[in-house]
């Protein structure tokens, strides 16, 4: 495994029209790109994930996972925005010394797949094997396989969809004006925002799960009336936990990005940007997610032309997409193995 930092020093311009003076990305890559130069696994990461697939990943992505350091060369890259080792707000604003914060500049879902182009040209990688991601990572990876369908030879889709819905951009929202009833994110510092941060990952747990996943991991076990409940306490404790990895900052950026995804903008429209994609695509619904319900993964079946799809059946609702890796590990392999193009892969009937 090695973690580095690429430097782009040209003008990182954006799709909304403003531009960054260069932009750094950091980056992971596992194992090593063979002499046929058709071993490369790129994976795009979701709202606050970052670039060590092993560590979030795990089940599907480790050493003794099907995606593995000795079967291929495996990327993944921070992505614009995000803390994790990518330009950011909390990065340096050239023009003041001091960090962006608000001054930063908001991009778009495409943005964010021009840096991964940046640094796959850097990389020398002009060929990629394997293209996947979940939720905001599908949406890069949809994004990228129509930027440059001939790049990508195989893209796994999951719980993610061709435009983000009013539904998401609703939740989005709701989260950004808890972020904004803080004033202190406001105030510019590192840790502004925090308890408005705290608020947004609640609001946001709430579409990741269901009430099926609070019923059972939440429910109260006596007649008492509890001082706290645990579903509160869940809740709580789950924000107070992305505060202590995250920003609100780039929370805030980044939720705008997933917004503005529309693969059909500026290309006469979805259907016609989705007939564009040249590679075999699997794309993974999970019944149970609410905020990427599975309707949005049949319609990318329906329109990718050589596409298959699963469903999978998730007790987490639209996290399922990073805790279910042994099933996504079945359909991805029967994918991966067979010519399953219009086909839907069915679970129980994989060997
Ligand atoms: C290893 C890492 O640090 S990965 C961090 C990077 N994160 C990412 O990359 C983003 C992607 N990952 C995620 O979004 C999440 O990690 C997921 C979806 C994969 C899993 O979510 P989790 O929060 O681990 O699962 P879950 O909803 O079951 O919650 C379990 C946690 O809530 C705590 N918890 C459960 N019920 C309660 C309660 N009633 N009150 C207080 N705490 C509770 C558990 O003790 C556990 O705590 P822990 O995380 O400190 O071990
Ligand atoms: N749980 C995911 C977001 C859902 O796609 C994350 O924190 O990155």
């Amino acid at each position: 495994m090695s973690t580095q930092t690429f430097t782009y020093t040209g003008k990182f311009e954006l799709e909304a029209g403003r531009s960054l003076q260069g932009i750094e990305i950091g980056y992971t890559t596992y194992g090593t790109l063979n002499k046929n130069r058709d071993n490369v696994v790129w994976v795009c990461h979701a709202l606050t994930a970052n670039s060590d697939v092993f560590e979030w990943w795990k089940g599907l992505f480790g050493h003794q996972d099907h995606f593995n350091p000795d079967d291929y060369f495996i990327i993944c890259a921070n992505v614009l925005g995000s803390p994790y080792g990518t330009t950011s707000p909390l990065s340096n604003n050239p023009a003041t010394g001091q960090p962006y914060f608000l001054a930063f500049p908001e991009f778009t879902i495409r943005d964010i797949v021009k840096g991964h182009q940046l640094l796959a040209n850097h990389l020398g990688i002009d060929h990629i094997e394997i293209l996947l991601g979940g939720s905001l990572g599908g949406q890069q990876a949809l994004e990228w396989s129509i930027l440059e369908p001939e790049r990508i030879k195989n893209l796994i889709l999951i719980a993610t969809n061709a435009s983000h819905s009013p539904w998401g951009i609703a939740f989005n929202e709701s989260q950004r004006l808890a972020i904004s009833a803080d004033r202190t994110f406001f105030a510019g510092s590192a840790d502004g925002g925090s308890k408005g941060l705290k608020a947004a990952r609640s609001i946001a747990l709430l579409s990741y799960r269901n009430y099926k996943t609070y019923g059972i991991t939440q429910q109260e076990d006596g007649d008492d009336i509890p001082g706290t409940f645990k579903a509160a306490s869940y809740q709580n404790y789950q924000g107070e936990k992305l505060v202590n990895r995250f920003n609100a900052y780039s929370y805030w950026y980044l939720s705008k990005a997933m917004d503005s995804h529309n693969v059909g903008r500026g290309r006469h429209g979805v259907d016609k940007a989705l007939s564009l994609i040249k590679a075999r695509t699997l794309v993974i619904g999970i019944k149970s997610d609410v905020l990427f319900p599975v309707e949005e993964q049949q319609y990318l079946f329906r329109h990718i032309p050589k596409s298959a799809f699963a469903e999978l059946d998730s007790f987490y609702g639209h996290d399922g997409f990073l805790i279910e890796t042994e099933d996504l590990t079945k359909v991805i392999t029967s994918f991966l193995k067979t010519d399953v193009k219009g086909k839907i892969i069915e679970l129980q009937k994989i060997a």
